[in-house]
């Protein structure tokens, strides 16, 4: 007897077979009251999931699977701090990052939201004094750069969120990110700023990693060699970690260490004091906002009915296309110049997290999991790969995501964003039947031949799957709740595919072998067992290096 959860897998397949052969366009003509129905909102957000290729038998029976995977209790474990992160016995609580200073969260009978609450204090503290002009590099002037030296998730949720809110940031300050150890990153950076006035802030949870560690020691030579003491260190050099000895070690003073906790995975860690460089350039109180903003995600996500709940929906419509369409790829394209990092942090968040095919008691998950999510800011997008969105062979469901008041876009450029958001989703739904293609010809007066001759490639099938997802406007507090929602959604996704969304094993291979091969560059010997084509791109490599040092040697 296939149990409940097998039961609903198998009705999902049948129920997606089933629409497989319907298009939206019917539905549309045959349901006028489709897109009122088909649309949730919370929290500054607007979901227009409308033009998806299913009907409300088939959202039922999504809610179904939601329950036959018993989502609500895996959501209450979460938030009650249960180990979930079941491979590395670890609570998953950024959630208690942003919850109120009067809320009580345990962790092994610990309630952590007052040793949260006095980190935020203390970021506070320190992010007043640099913005205040108070705090002073080494010659005395105040600090004008923040270089955020991370990468992965000590990385990519502060750039977005530093992009995003620059219009409110502070005008002394700028703030950079370095992530690649490519030095040309670094170095192309550094020579732009005034070893005076710069801060670097030294992220990564682990505080081992090596791209991190590799451009931290770089950024202090480089300050160093411009006459500064190692006294001076401490004016322009803190550290974000969990690790204060290793923070110790690498000579960052445990004072100018700002700390968080192993159950903040790094993909959902700009709510610790990861995000000490947003805090530095819009401020604690706009810090605050984002944080309110996702703890009131996080209550809709926790009380709300699956049929209103905005990251449960968006979960089972891509659940619909992976498992029911055979879908690979999952695309967002952010209609709002500010968003145009959230594809690059929605990668991380979303593929590392479910790019597994292990379920979390060790088994073969047996079905496809994780998409590979990409994008680009939509505009650009139409003019270098909606080709393939509207005519490709590859059904590929797509995240549209705009803000409705922008006060930075003027007009016409915001009515134009707006227009093309709304128009890129019509078209793919819509497509472009022959005849209306060949009407169209028709109308521009062309021949009958060039019409036949063109036909075929003017027509769009269509039926091509697009959430709209519109903010009321890119505030600290509507951003906070788009990314909880989007945290919420991968959440959903991995209970439902039955993975641990909190580890990332698939990581450390490539690690390992890149130490080895760079310890056969020095040694001149090649891994043993490597096999010839790693062996002969090493001894390239090599010989590369080799010039290079002989060519600086004799410089
Ligand atoms: O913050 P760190 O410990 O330096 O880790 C930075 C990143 O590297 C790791 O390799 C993982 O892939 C990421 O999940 C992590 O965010």
């Amino acid at each position: 007897m296939p149990d409940a959860r097998a039961e609903r897998w198998s009705r999902l397949q049948q129920a997606a077979h089933q629409q497989a052969g319907r298009h939206l366009r019917e539905q549309f003509a045959t349901d006028p009251a489709r897109a009122e129905r088909m649309c949730v909102r919370s929290n500054g957000i607007f979901i227009d999931y409308s033009k998806n290729r299913l009907d409300d038998a088939d959202l039922q029976q999504l809610f179904a699977l939601a329950d036959a995977c018993d989502l609500r209790g895996a959501i209450h474990a979460m938030f009650a701090g249960e180990r979930i992160n079941s491979t590395e016995h670890r609570a998953v609580l950024h959630t208690a990052l942003r919850a109120p200073a009067t809320a009580d969260i345990r962790v092994d009978g610990h309630n952590v939201v007052p040793d949260i609450q006095a980190e935020l204090a203390h970021m506070a503290g320190f992010a007043e004094q640099v913005r205040s002009g108070q705090w002073l590099g080494h010659t005395g002037e105040p600090i004008t750069n923040i270089v955020n030296i991370g990468i992965g998730g000590s990385d990519l949720g502060p750039r977005l969120v530093c992009d995003a809110l620059r219009p409110i940031g502070h005008p002394r300050l700028r703030t950079h990110f370095v992530a690649n150890v490519d030095a040309g990153r670094l170095n192309g950076l550094l020579r732009q700023l005034d070893r005076r006035t710069t801060l670097f802030v030294i992220c990564s949870k682990s505080f081992t990693t090596q791209e991190t560690l590799t451009n931290a020691s770089s950024a202090r030579a480089w300050f160093l060699a411009g006459g500064a003491t190692e006294a001076d260190i401490r004016r322009h050099f803190v550290a974000v970690s969990t690790h204060t000895e290793a923070v110790r070690a690498f000579g960052v003073d445990p004072a100018n260490m700002f700390g968080f906790w192993d159950w903040v995975g790094g993909r959902y860690s700009l709510w610790s004091a990861v995000g000490l460089s947003i805090m530095l350039q819009v401020g604690p109180e706009a810090f605050g906002e984002l944080l309110a903003g996702a703890h009131a995600m996080d209550e809709h996500f926790r009380t709300a009915p699956w049929s209103q709940n905005l990251p449960v929906l968006l979960a089972l419509l891509g659940v619909w296309y992976v498992n029911g369409f055979g879908a690979a790829t999952h695309m967002v394209a952010p209609y709002d110049h500010g968003l145009r990092q959230l594809p690059g942090f929605l990668q991380q968040l979303d593929m590392e997290s479910n790019g597994k095919q292990t379920t979390r008691d060790g088994q073969p998950v047996g079905r496809a999991t994780g998409p590979v999510v990409w994008g680009n800011s939509g505009i650009n997008g139409q003019h270098a790969f909606y080709q393939l969105l509207h005519q490709g062979s590859q059904l590929v469901p797509a995240d549209f995501v705009a803000t409705l008041h922008s006060p930075d876009n003027t007009r016409p450029h915001h009515d134009i964003v707006l227009a093309n958001c709304i128009a890129q989703a019509q078209a793919l739904m819509m497509g472009r039947t022959p005849d209306e293609a060949r009407a169209e010809m028709e109308a521009e007066g062309l021949s009958a031949e060039r019409i036949a001759e063109l036909l075929p490639h003017r027509c769009f099938d269509g039926n091509r799957p697009t959430n709209v997802i519109l903010l009321d406007a890119l505030t600290p507090r509507t951003l906070g709740a788009l990314l909880a929602m989007y945290e919420h959604k991968v959440f959903t996704q991995g209970v439902l595919w039955n993975v641990n969304s909190f580890d990332q094993w698939g990581v450390e291979l490539g690690k390992q072998l890149a130490r080895r091969i760079e310890s056969a560059f020095a040694s001149g010997q090649s891994p043993a067992g490597a096999d010839s084509s790693t062996c002969q791109l090493i001894d390239l490599a090599r010989a590369a290096l080799a010039a290079r040092d002989d060519d600086s040697a004799t410089r």
